[in-house]
């Protein structure tokens, strides 16, 4: 029954994936439909003309000899320039297939709005897959696929011809083939899953060697000198699934042999029955040169189509993860309104906001309830994990309250248009992004309209503080940054920050939020990042979530937050005065770094 499962599930996903062969490239693929089916019918062809040659040879007549050799000629001419044609336009499909495979999930990506799916474990893990194979998978697509046709149709074309003796022979050879090609499967399968794809240990593997390869982790791995560590326990998982497959192997390879008797007793059989038939006149010797051909064409096609298709399978597995991917819904929806607070007052409230991580039972953030208005400066503060970050991604609207609302100017922001909300929003997140593009372009990015604003970039790099960086960059605003990519130039985690700190401050929009921008920023860029902050943004409302309290002093209202709930809010002077929770945090930190 299982076998009947998968191959129902082979064969829905097999159509499902044709559209983008040719949503691809109609040329192309309709080049191939022709050629791949010709491929595979042309040998069954040529040994049936070469039957017809040998018997008007044997009989005498040569009536047709001349017709049945020009056909010949043409079968081996057209099957010799076949395989070119059908090689150069495969690589020109696979290129357009893998173009348009990335495209669509680069496309599928741009529409999910929010962070449900990419911070969910288990299904990034599955974006991931689909990410990373998106580059050779739609090759094996290609290949894979095409020789399951050809060689499918040359069986099935070989059957045919075996036929024409008898009925029963085809069956026979079918009934005697199959099991063995359906062990070759089990085995194909069996080793390639376990080797290179899903299971558990084969993962350990492909994790192992690339701690050893990746940068992230290149100096804690000498600094600790972990290597062998890493390297053993790589060796220890390939040995236990090398053992495994070991036995798998010794286990199909005596089936196989075993079921290779079968297929050759049926073989013999039907081929004793031809000879003997032979033997009374009713079969020519051509008869037997052809039978023989037909039958060793017939067993390696449908063995070969029979083992690529387990192959097949595997990349269709590999679909049905990108089909899922793009039949995502976002789970964060646009409205339709258009937010704009350029011009005269507003307010943000957070109404008993409380929320819940997806898959989770506790409360990141409970019953916030807030009211901020134009122009103030909010510092959120608390230990980790207390939901600062957390509040800023539902203000952003990457995810949406379990429970509440979050109101600018009496409007529900779910009812604004997404974009339009975010367009009035900077963020330097505390894991912000480093672009390996060139700086002019990681600045840009905050707003594109301004690229080629002189004006407008140096004032966002003086205001950043990122003057000395540039000093030091030989092609300053082009150069490149990071080292994916040839010249290349990576900064230092203070450097990358201030690019970060740039594109917010380029982007001079109403709303700002600062994630822990300092983190990595020494003490006098700090300073002088918050006064550029404060000079410019009188208008503007800010969040400023930081660990360093002595930077908080400035914001109008400090909102101390714990386990999720807002614990205290107040001016500095008040808090202190207060003598509460940040009062016993800003003692901490005043005690260890002396100050006031
Ligand atoms: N994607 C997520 N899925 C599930 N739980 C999460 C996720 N992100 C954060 N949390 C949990 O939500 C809580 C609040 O996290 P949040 O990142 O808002 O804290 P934070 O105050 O910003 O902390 P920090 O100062 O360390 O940055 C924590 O308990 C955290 O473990």
């Amino acid at each position: 029954m299982k076998i009947v499962k998968t191959v129902k599930k082979f064969l829905l996903l097999f159509i499902k994936s044709f559209p983008i062969f040719w949503k691809s490239s109609k040329l192309y693929t309709t080049i191939l439909l022709i050629t791949v089916p010709l491929q595979g019918i042309l040998p069954a062809l040529s040994l049936w003309l070469a039957k017809g040659m040998i018997d008007e040879l044997s009989t005498g007549v040569f009536t047709n000899l001349m017709i049945f050799f020009i056909f010949w000629l043409l079968a081996s001419f057209l099957s010799s320039i076949i395989s070119p044609i059908e090689m150069t336009f495969q690589g020109l499909l696979t290129d357009k297939l893998i173009y348009n495979i990335n495209r669509q999930l680069m496309e599928k990506s741009s529409k999910l709005n929010d962070l449900y799916y990419f911070e969910d474990s288990n299904f990034y893990d599955n974006i991931q897959v689909i990410e990373q194979e998106a580059a050779w998978r739609p090759v094996n697509l290609m290949v894979f696929a095409t020789s399951v046709i050809r060689n499918g149709i040359s069986g099935i074309s070989m059957l045919f011809l075996l036929t024409s003796f008898h009925p029963f022979i085809s069956l026979i050879i079918l009934i005697s083939i199959l099991p063995q090609a359906f062990v070759s499967y089990r085995l194909q399968r069996e080793a390639f899953e376990t080797m290179v794809d899903r299971s558990p240990d084969s993962r350990k593997l492909r994790y192992y060697s690339s701690v050893m390869l990746s940068k992230e982790h290149a100096k804690e791995v000498r600094l600790f000198n972990l290597s062998s560590f890493f390297i053993n326990k790589y060796d220890q998982v390939y040995y236990k699934i090398h053992r495994d497959i070991k036995n798998v192997r010794y286990k199909q390879a005596i089936y196989s042999i075993l079921l290779v008797l079968l297929g050759l007793i049926g073989i013999g059989f039907s081929f004793w029955w031809v000879i003997e038939q032979a033997t009374h006149g009713i079969f020519t010797p051509g008869d037997i040169l052809i039978f023989s051909s037909s039958i060793l064409l017939a067993r390696q096609s449908l063995s070969n189509m029979i083992e690529e298709s387990s192959l097949l399978y595997d990349t269709l597995l590999y679909m049905e993860k990108f089909f899922n991917f793009l039949s995502l819904k976002p789970i964060v929806n646009s409205g339709t309104k258009k937010l704009n607070l350029q011009e005269g007052d507003y307010e943000i409230t957070f109404n008993h906001v409380s929320f819940k991580y997806p898959k989770t039972d506790r409360y990141a953030l409970s019953n916030i309830h807030l009211n901020i208005k134009r122009g103030e400066k909010i510092a959120l503060v608390g230990e980790n994990g207390a939901g600062k970050t957390t509040l800023i991604k539902l203000l952003t609207r990457f995810y949406h309250p379990t429970e509440g609302t979050i109101h600018i100017n009496g409007v529900d922001i779910s009812s604004y248009d997404i974009h339009s909300l975010r367009e009035h929003i900077s963020v330097v997140f505390q894991d912000f992004s480093k672009f390996n593009l060139t700086l002019r372009e990681n600045i840009a990015l905050g707003d594109l309209t301004k690229i080629d604003q002189e004006a407008e970039i140096w004032k966002a790099i003086k205001n950043s503080n990122l003057n000395q960086v540039l000093d030091q960059l030989p092609n300053k605003l082009e150069q490149m940054l990071g080292k994916i990519f040839n010249g290349g130039t990576d900064l230092s985690g203070g450097q990358w920050q201030k690019v970060a700190l740039a594109r917010a401050f380029l982007r001079d929009s109403p709303i700002v939020i600062l994630d822990e921008p300092t983190a990595s920023l020494d003490p006098r860029s700090e300073h002088e990042v918050f006064q550029s902050f404060i000079k410019l943004s009188k208008d503007k409302t800010v969040f400023l979530i930081t660990h360093r309290l002595s930077s908080v002093k400035m914001a109008d209202k400090i909102v101390v937050l714990k386990d999720g709930k807002i614990v205290e809010v107040g001016s500095h002077s008040e808090l202190i005065k207060k003598q509460g929770y940040y009062f016993e945090l800003y003692k901490l930190q005043a005690e260890k770094y002396g100050i006031e």
